[in-house]
């Protein structure tokens, strides 16, 4: 059988939600410079599920989600798909209920390290079903990667079509009930974070998490990233350093591979919280190649005690629970 191409296996998607609102079919009234237009006027639609902890019927599909956090790296290849996973664990395992909403459309990498790939996105009268990559439904993930044929299938789109999928992602995933949805971004400040920041802004996000390695060349793109997050009125949750030296598994003595210390004192110089140095840790790279649940497996790695802590830091300023 041939592939279809993306948009139109999105647009079968939609149509079998037979949502009277706003999908993909209803909305493919294509503006002047082809973004996709809604249906009709106003704001989320009145939705009402019942699955989760509870039921709600508010407006739009992320009504139930208590905090939401930004994953943000000036430059690609830092480890935010990576931090965005073990935090999602490390506050699943610390009893929490979180989604992933994977937006980085061009590289989509989290159903890999969660080993969700090939896993298909349901429908529900609320909208596309996030799929649930732990028995226990304690996390749930919605990405681009679960839309496409093939894992290394390419997303070619020009920004109005990644905009219309971004809002989308934002509008008509149903969520449920949440503690934490974990946005996981692309590398830099393009029209994407603009669509997504635009598209969360009515929720509230809690702010954003910013992401870097020691080099300066990464330190100048988060002093970008910094910026991007001032302009765009996003709080800065805090920095965190990653692939911060390396620990020897013989001798426990560490190397910094790279120059150590540079996230910190952006931190300070930027007057932004710094949340931890997370090191090169080869038992990390692996189970995310894996798809292991790195926080349960490998609470001696030393990647560990530096994760826990940022997903601590994290708890400690949300304290409320889900009733
Ligand atoms: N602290 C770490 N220790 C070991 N490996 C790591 C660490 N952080 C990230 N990696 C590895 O580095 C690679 C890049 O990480 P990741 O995909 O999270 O980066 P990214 O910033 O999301 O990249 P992109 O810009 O492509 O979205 C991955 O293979 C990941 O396993």
């Amino acid at each position: 059988m041939p592939h279809k191409p993306l948009a139109e296996r999105l647009l079968a998607l939609s149509v079998l939600t037979r949502r009277p609102h706003w999908s993909i079919s209803s909305a493919r009234r294509q503006g002047p410079r082809g973004h996709w237009t809604r249906g009709r006027k106003g704001g989320g639609p009145i939705v009402r599920h019942s699955y989760g902890s509870g039921s709600v019927s508010e407006p739009g599909n992320l009504a139930g989600v208590r905090h939401i956090i930004l994953v943000l790296s000036g430059k690609g290849g830092v480890g935010k798909s990576t931090i965005s996973t073990e935090l999602a664990l490390a506050l699943r395992h610390a009893g929490k209920k979180v989604g992933i909403l994977d937006v980085d459309l061009c590289g989509p990498s989290i159903p890999r390290m969660l080993r969700a790939q090939g896993r298909a996105v349901h429908q529900c009268d609320s909208g596309w079903v996030p799929v649930f990559v732990d028995q226990e439904q304690s996390i749930s993930l919605m990405s681009v990667g679960f839309l496409l044929e093939k894992p290394d299938e390419a997303v070619v789109w020009r920004g109005p079509k990644k905009n219309a999928l971004i809002k989308q992602f934002v509008s008509d995933v149903a969520w449920g009930q949440l503690d934490y949805l974990v946005v996981d971004t692309p590398p830099g400040t393009s029209d994407e974070h603009m669509a997504t920041v635009d598209a969360l802004r009515p929720y509230s996000p809690l702010g954003a998490l910013v992401v870097t390695t020691p080099q300066a060349v990464s330190v100048g793109d988060v002093r970008r990233e910094l910026t991007f997050c001032r302009k765009t009125g996003l709080r800065v949750i805090g920095l965190v350093e990653n692939m911060s030296g390396f620990v020897c598994p013989h001798c426990a003595e560490c190397t910094n591979v790279f120059s150590r210390g540079g996230g910190e004192e952006l931190a300070r110089h930027a007057g932004v919280p710094f949340l931890g140095s997370v090191p090169l840790d080869p038992e990390l790279t692996r189970s995310l190649e894996e798809g292991r649940d790195f926080i349960r497996e490998f609470p001696k790695s030393p990647a560990f005690p530096a994760l826990s802590s940022i997903a601590q830091k994290i708890l400690n300023e949300t304290p409320a629970q889900l009733p």
